[in-house]
C-alpha cells in the first residue's frame, strides 16, 4: 500500500484490464469490510484490496488529490483491452464536505470489476490479490441514539437559520443532522450495499473507506468532452391518502421548493459554465423514489480543453443543494448553527480513471460505518418560507434508506 506521494522511481505497477462475462458487481465483493463501490442498476464499478491510498485535508484537497492521481497514473504500466471510461487504472474517491476538519481519501483497489453499456471487465492493479471470500452477514439488532446534533437541536438550528433568511442575511442554507446506530456485531458493508441497491435502483449505491450510501444526486460525470450533472433540491415525501401523482403535482407547483431548486441549479451552472463551450439545463421534473420525491434538473455541457473531473469538482462543490446561497455565507451559517463535523457526508463521492473521466455523486442518504457503528446523516435545504417541523420530517424521510438497509427491510 502506498500512502506517500507517488514517485516515478518506484518499479512500474502493472495494470491489466481484460474483458469478462457480466456476472454482476456487488455480489463479487469478497469481504465484509473494505468494499469499494459505485453501482447503479447493475452498471458501474466495484473494487477490493488496496494497491495505493492517498489522504488529504484542507481547502486544497481537490487539487492535491488531482496532482497525486496524475503522478500515480503516470508511473503505471497499463494494458487495457477495452479503453472505455472506468477501464484501466481507477481510484475510488470520497472528499470531505468542508475545508476543515475533514479527511478526504482516494483508494486504488487491487481489483476492479466494471460493467458499462454491455461491456464487462476486470482490472488488476499490482499483484491483483486473491482474498478469501467470506459469506455475507446480516446485522443483528440495531439500536439508535443521538449523534452530534440531536433532532431537538436540529429543529432549533433550522428555526435560527430561517430567522436569518427572513432578516435577509442569506437566501438559502442546507442544514443537516446525524444519528448513531450500533449493532451487536460488526456491520457487513456488502449487506448494506445489497439492501440499498435492491430498494433504490434509481440511485448510485456507493462505498468508499466506510462511507456507504445510495445517492440520487450526480454532482458531475465526465466522459471525454461531455460533462453532465443531475441537480436535486426541493423535496416531498409520501403522505397518507395522497397519490404519487398528486404529490408530484404539488411539488412542481410549490414556490418554496422551486426556489430551493433554482438556487441549486444556478450554483452548479454558474460554476461549471466557465469550463464549457455549450451548456443546457433541462428541468425541473420530479424524481420519484420510495422514500421521497425531488425536483430534478439535468445539466449537460461540452468541455473546452480537458479539465479533469477533480478540477471540475473543485469548482462546483459545494452546490446550493448541500451548501447554500450565497455560498460563503451559507458555509459560515452551517459551521455556526450545525456545529458538527459532516465528515465526507455531502462531499463528492465516486471514481476517476486515468484519463480524468469518472463520476462524482453528492454523498447523500449515507452513513459512516466503522465496526458495529454507523453514523447516519440527512439534511434539508432551507429558505425563508421553511417550517422547522416539516424539515425535521423531511430529514427523517431521507434517513429511511440507510435505516432500512441496516434493519434488513
Ligand atoms: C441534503 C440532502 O438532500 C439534498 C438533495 C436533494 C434535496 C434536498 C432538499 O430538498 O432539501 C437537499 O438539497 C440530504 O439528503 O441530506
Amino acid at each position: 500500500m502506498t500512502t506517500a506521494p507517488a514517485s516515478r522511481t518506484r518499479p512500474r505497477l502493472r495494470v491489466r484490464t481484460r474483458r469478462v462475462a457480466d456476472t454482476g458487481l456487488l455480489g463479487r465483493l469478497p469481504a465484509p469490510t473494505g468494499a469499494l463501490a459505485w453501482v447503479r442498476d447493475g452498471s458501474g464499478l466495484v473494487g477490493w484490496g488496496e494497491a495505493a491510498r492517498f489522504e488529504v485535508s484542507g481547502p486544497d484537497r481537490f487539487a492535491a488529490a488531482d496532482r497525486w492521481w496524475r503522478e500515480f497514473t503516470a508511473g503505471l504500466d497499463v494494458a487495457d483491452e477495452l479503453g472505455v471510461p472506468g477501464s484501466g487504472p481507477v481510484a475510488f474517491v470520497s472528499l470531505a464536505f468542508a475545508d476543515r476538519p475533514g479527511r478526504s481519501v482516494l483508494v486504488v483497489p487491487e481489483v476492479v470489476a466494471g460493467v458499462r453499456n454491455g461491456d464487462a471487465w476486470v482490472t488488476t492493479i499490482g499483484t491483483g490479490g486473491s482474498p478469501e471470500v467470506r459469506p455475507v452477514r446480516r446485522p443483528s439488532t440495531v439500536r439508535y441514539s443521538d449523534g452530534q446534533l440531536p433532532v431537538t437541536a436540529y429543529r432549533e438550528a433550522v428555526r435560527a437559520a430561517v430567522a436569518r433568511m427572513r432578516a435577509g442575511e442569506l437566501d438559502k442554507v442546507v442544514l443537516a443532522h446525524d444519528l448513531v446506530a450500533v449493532a451487536e456485531a460488526p456491520l457487513d458493508h456488502r449487506f448494506l450495499l445489497a439492501g440499498l441497491a435492491r430498494r433504490y435502483p434509481e440511485c448510485w449505491v456507493y462505498a468508499v473507506d466506510g462511507l456507504i450510501g445510495a445517492t440520487p444526486e450526480l454532482l458531475l460525470r465526465r466522459s471525454g468532452p461531455v460533462v453532465d450533472s443531475r441537480v436535486l433540491a426541493g423535496t416531498t415525501w409520501p403522505h397518507d391518502g395522497v397519490s404519487d401523482d398528486e404529490l408530484a403535482a404539488t411539488l412542481l407547483s410549490s414556490g418554496k421548493n422551486r426556489e430551493e431548486h433554482e438556487y441549486a441549479v444556478r450554483s452548479l451552472a454558474e460554476t461549471l459554465r466557465p469550463f464549457c463551450t455549450t451548456m443546457s439545463v433541462d428541468g425541473p421534473s420530479v424524481l420519484r423514489l420510495p422514500n421521497v420525491s425531488h425536483l430534478s434538473s439535468d445539466v449537460i455541457g461540452t468541455l473546452h480543453g480537458s479539465p479533469s473531473l477533480l478540477r471540475l469538482g473543485a469548482a462546483v462543490h459545494p452546490t446550493a443543494a448541500v451548501g447554500g446561497t450565497p455560498r460563503a455565507d451559507a458555509l459560515a451559517v452551517i459551521e455556526e448553527l450545525e456545529g458538527m463535523d459532516r465528515g465526507r457526508y455531502a462531499g463528492p463521492v465516486g471514481w476517476i480513471d486515468g484519463n480524468g473521466d469518472g463520476e462524482l455523486g453528492v454523498a447523500l442518504r449515507c452513513a459512516q460505518v466503522e465496526g458495529r457503528t454507523a453514523r447516519l446523516f440527512a439534511g434539508c435545504g432551507l429558505v425563508a418560507e421553511s417550517d422547522p417541523d416539516s424539515e425535521v420530517r423531511e430529514a427523517h424521510a431521507k434517513m429511511l434508506p440507510f435505516r432500512e438497509a441496516l434493519e434488513g427491510r
